[in-house]
């Protein structure tokens, strides 16, 4: 297969807005790959290489200035070579290597495989708004049902290999997936509920427990080896020994458990979201001690219980993790949910979470068994660009351009600005960050690369001619970054519009509270 044909199809996944389009453009080219084909093909459509980055800079690129083939011959495989044969090569001596490895591949690239090579090696293509679109895209290229694909890709955390192993042996090579100690699954998400009462009766018997507003953890043990993953299955093992130490001296053999993570306050009030999550940075101071509260157990001393309820989850989560289990209750009534609410808002968190007691672990799904009830609307929305400011804020990236998510995989849809909300800090912070992730500018905006995700509180929606999506936000002011959270989980469009006068909180189809 020729990188070429890849570089069509995803263009004409991008050129489309119809969801049923795209599925058929991908499938149509998956369908087409040869058996070492379709990893490396799966991995570019969905502008992620096999090999994670390869370090290479986009100035480097840039720099290389070759000037391109005049007909298409690259293959897939070829491409896919040169990237491994980049992400080994490393030491001394290596730089040379790898100019001589960037010009071959560049030199044998046309025009438009030239520019989509960059925009892959910078990370610029990465499309995790695509995810859905693929996953669809797979099962129909191997005439399999979606459910086996999603469930294989929860597992596994990889589309190459999903698509793999759809290909290759159908749904009974997708049923070998399974938890593995070691290996992150997705985390299972909540849905906003309108409230408690109608939360606790849609759910019947449940869980409500503190939805406390630190940092998402995933914690694997294998007897002393302990690996721990953010939200986004990213390991930070190294950044957070007090929890590798806490989670070592746990009374189990093997375990997997899910929960939050954050700091406290001398008088027991969560410190702030951002502390806990410059903590998982490499580098970061390690004054405060993080302290983990544990919410689900996935896997217990050899036994999966990904399938299980989550009433027999909740059992081995007590034997395996005792203290350390987030505060709550199991079936309580409904003067003891409204007590754990209020005691749960006093003490500094968000809300609670309701939870179905009979609910199996739905990986990577934001369904209705887990319901959160939270006082506060916001939204998380993409960066889209930024304004210079001006006055006091003079020499500063300021008012941000914010986007709602496209559910059908397009790009983000702009659906208003904000300037408030923000500390001399944090302007100062994403005036040197957004311009890390330009793409563009004007005179007066810095356009950047749809990668941060922030998290906005206003007071409502309106219908809007100038913007396209037809609404607008209203009053949005800057709660904080979300750097736990990728693009392709921002809200939607369909949440923003939810908002509008005369649309019931419930018609969003996402989270929006
Ligand atoms: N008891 C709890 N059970 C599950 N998740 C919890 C709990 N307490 C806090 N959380 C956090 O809430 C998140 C689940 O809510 P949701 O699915 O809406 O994610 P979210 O989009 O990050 O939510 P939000 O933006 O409202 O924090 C989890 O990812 C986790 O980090």
């Amino acid at each position: 297969m020729l990188l070429s044909d890849v570089v069509t199809t995803s263009a004409a996944v991008a050129a489309t807005r119809s969801r049923l389009a795209k599925v058929r453009a991908l499938a149509g080219l998956i369908a087409q790959a040869g058996p070492g084909e379709i990893e490396p093909a799966v991995a570019f459509l969905s502008g992620a290489p096999r090999q994670g980055r390869t370090g290479t800079g986009y100035r480097t690129l840039w720099d290389l200035k070759i000037s391109p083939a005049a007909e298409p011959s690259l293959t897939v495989e070829q491409t896919d070579g040169v990237l491994e044969e980049l992400s080994t090569t490393g030491g001394k001596g290596s730089a040379q290597r790898r100019v001589e490895l960037l010009t071959g591949l560049f030199g044998a690239a046309t025009a438009a495989e030239q520019e989509f090579l960059i925009r892959l090696l910078t990370g610029e293509l990465r499309q995790g708004a695509l995810e859905g679109v693929m996953l669809d895209a797979i099962a129909a290229a191997a005439e399999v049902p979606a459910e086996p694909v999603r469930r294989a890709f929860m597992l596994s955390g990889r589309l190459p290999v999903t698509a793999v192993a759809a290909l290759s042996g159908g749904e009974a090579a997708l049923g070998e997936f399974r938890l593995e100690v070691g290996r992150p699954v997705r985390p299972m998400l909540a849905s906003p509920a309108p409230s408690l009462p109608e939360a606790l009766t849609e759910l019947g018997s449940c869980a409500v427990e503190y939805k406390m507003d630190g940092a998402r953890i995933q914690v694997h043990k294998q007897g002393d080896s302990v690996r721990i993953f953010t939200r986004t299955l990213r390991e930070i093992t190294k950044s957070v020994p007090e929890l590798v130490e806490l989670v070592r001296g746990l009374p189990c053999g093997s375990v997997v458990l899910d929960g939050e993570t954050l700091a406290l306050t001398d008088d027991g009030k969560p410190r702030p979201f951002q502390e806990t999550m410059s903590r998982f940075g490499a580098t970061s101071e390690r004054e405060l001690l993080l302290r983990p509260y544990f919410f689900d157990c996935l896997h217990l001393d050899g036994v999966d219980l990904l399938d299980t309820s989550l009433g027999e989850r909740h059992a081995a989560l007590l034997k395996a993790v005792g203290e350390h289990v987030i505060p709550g209750a199991v079936a309580p009534s409904a003067d003891e949910a409204e007590r754990i609410l209020a005691d749960s808002l006093e003490a500094g968190h968000e809300g609670v979470m309701v939870k179905a007691l009979d609910s199996v672990y739905a990986a990577g799904r934001r369904g209705k068994a887990w319901q959160k009830v939270k006082p506060e609307h916001t939204l998380d929305l993409v960066v889209l660009a930024a304004e210079w400011g001006h006055g006091r804020r003079t020499g500063y990236l300021s008012n941000l351009h914010l986007g709602a998510r496209d559910p059908d995989g397009g790009p983000p849809i702009m659906v208003g600005k904000t300037f408030k909300g923000m500390t001399d800090e944090l302007l100062a912070w994403q005036t040197q960050e957004l311009q890390r992730i330009e793409s563009h500018r004007d005179s007066w905006v810095v356009f950047v690369r749809p990668e941060f995700v922030v998290e906005i509180e206003l007071d409502g929606a309106q219908v809007s001619p100038r913007y396209p999506g037809g609404v607008a936000l209203r009053f949005a002011r800057v709660l904080r970054y979300r750097p736990d959270k990728d693009p392709a989980e921002a809200d939607t469009i369909d949440a923003v519009r939810a908002l509008l006068p005369g649309k019931g909180a419930a018609d969003a189809p996402e989270k929006h509270n």
